[in-house]
């Protein structure tokens, strides 16, 4: 398809431009998704940006050339045709330029090294949505990521987090996402429109920080999961690891965000993400592997070697949360989130994950959380 800026410009007037920040597995499926629906609303101009982190192949080729070649991103989602209108570009500045919705979509350790990139380089008035699963810890305490590009970028951020293991959207499996908003609802709306499609049903919530926390600590407890099949526990045990983590989920995000609903933990951000991440996810296959290893090869090697150039998001998150835990005094109050990121450092024995979150936290430790059980 022909580079943007060559169109007449009578056919630009009033189109929205969407640009996707990120192109790995999740990247790349979002793009398909976007592109599906941006031919077909009037609304929307019909190509789709997509910036890709550059990469040499083993061919020789540049990730970029193939992607645009092939119509495929043959490193990160292999054998799916993204879209004729998915354009791959490899300079962020460019890719960004003219957009009118931003949608990020990398492993959270790159985004505010992103973001910095990007001061100055939006366009006014873009709105951007995050589908990042994770957060930053400063010295000022946690920064949810929609919040970093929020302050980073001066921009409006929505979230869109869920029940979505890429691969399985990739081939137009049914499933159900949720987008989080602050204020604006038309905004929610239109970002709802963008991602629908019959087999991927998106709902608006207002609860930008339930959503996203839902989407983020998840990932933690799916590697209590991973650490669970690995030491063949069985189901009655993983489910167990399921509600004391979904527990701690809702405790700990009631505590930093006191707005945050009960009723998020209900949609496909919460409970449903949480069980298809326990069962399918990446996080869970490589701690898994992990635990089979008896904790004596990391997590670093393990997913360099599994997962081929994939990100995890859940080590990375324990240790960012047992950061905020230690600072906060609130260590006793979460055993399980605590207990992974032990384990990940090789302070715990995989085992260690029934022995301690078998025991309930204690409530007395901080003043008034009990009510968030
Ligand atoms: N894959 C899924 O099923 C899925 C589903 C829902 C949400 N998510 C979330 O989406 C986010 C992105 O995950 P993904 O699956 O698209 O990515 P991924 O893990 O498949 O791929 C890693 C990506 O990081 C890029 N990268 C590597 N080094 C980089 C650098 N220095 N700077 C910038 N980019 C670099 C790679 O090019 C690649 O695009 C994560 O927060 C993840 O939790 C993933
Ligand atoms: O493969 P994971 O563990 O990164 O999880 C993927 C998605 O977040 C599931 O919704």
């Amino acid at each position: 398809m022909a580079p943007a800026q060559e169109l007449p410009p009578e056919t630009e007037a009033g189109r929205t431009r969407v640009t996707v920040v990120g192109s790995g597995n999740w990247g790349s499926v979002a793009a398909k998704l976007i592109a599906s629906n941006t031919l077909r609303l009037p609304s929307f101009h019909d190509e789709v940006r997509m910036w890709v982190f550059e990469e040499i192949l083993p061919s020789g080729e540049k990730l970029t050339d193939v992607i645009n070649s092939t119509n495929e991103n043959v490193k990160y989602l292999p054998g799916i045709k993204l879209g004729h209108n998915v354009v791959a570009i490899p300079d962020l500045e460019n890719a960004v330029k003219d957009a009118n919705m931003l949608v990020f979509v990398t492993p959270h350790q790159f985004v505010e090294g992103i973001c910095k990139r990007l001061v100055g380089k939006v366009k006014e008035g873009v709105e951007a949505i995050s589908l990042i699963k994770g957060m930053e810890v400063k010295m000022e305490g946690p920064c949810m990521i929609s919040s970093l590009i929020s302050e980073q970028l001066g921009i409006n951020c929505c979230v869109l987090m869920g029940a979505n293991i890429a691969n399985e959207i990739a081939v137009e499996k049914f499933s159900e996402a949720t987008v989080g908003y602050r204020e604006n609802r038309e905004i929610a709306e239109k970002w709802v429109t963008l991602f629908s499609t019959p087999y991927f049903m998106v709902s608006p919530v207002q609860d930008v920080e339930g959503v996203e926390l839902c989407g983020t600590l998840k990932n933690v407890v799916a590697i209590a999961a991973g650490f669970v099949d690995g030491l063949e526990m069985g189901n009655n045990t993983k489910a167990a690891i399921m509600r004391i983590g979904l527990r701690e989920m809702k405790a700990f995000s009631k505590l930093l965000f006191p707005s945050v609903k009960d009723t998020t933990f209900f949609e496909s951000c919460g409970v449903a993400d949480l069980i298809t991440t326990c069962l399918g996810g990446r996080n869970r296959k490589v701690a898994e592997a992990f635990a089979k290893n008896g904790g004596k090869r990391s997590f670093d090697e393990l997913e360099a070697e599994m997962l081929q150039g994939q990100k995890l998001q859940g080590v990375s998150t324990a240790r960012e949360l047992y950061e905020v835990l230690s600072h906060r005094g609130w260590l006793e109050l979460f055993p399980l989130f605590a207990t992974v990121h032990e384990i990940c450092t090789g302070h715990l024995p995989p085992s260690a994950i029934v022995e301690y979150s078998e025991h309930k936290p204690n409530f007395s430790l901080a003043q008034g959380s009990a009510q968030y059980y």
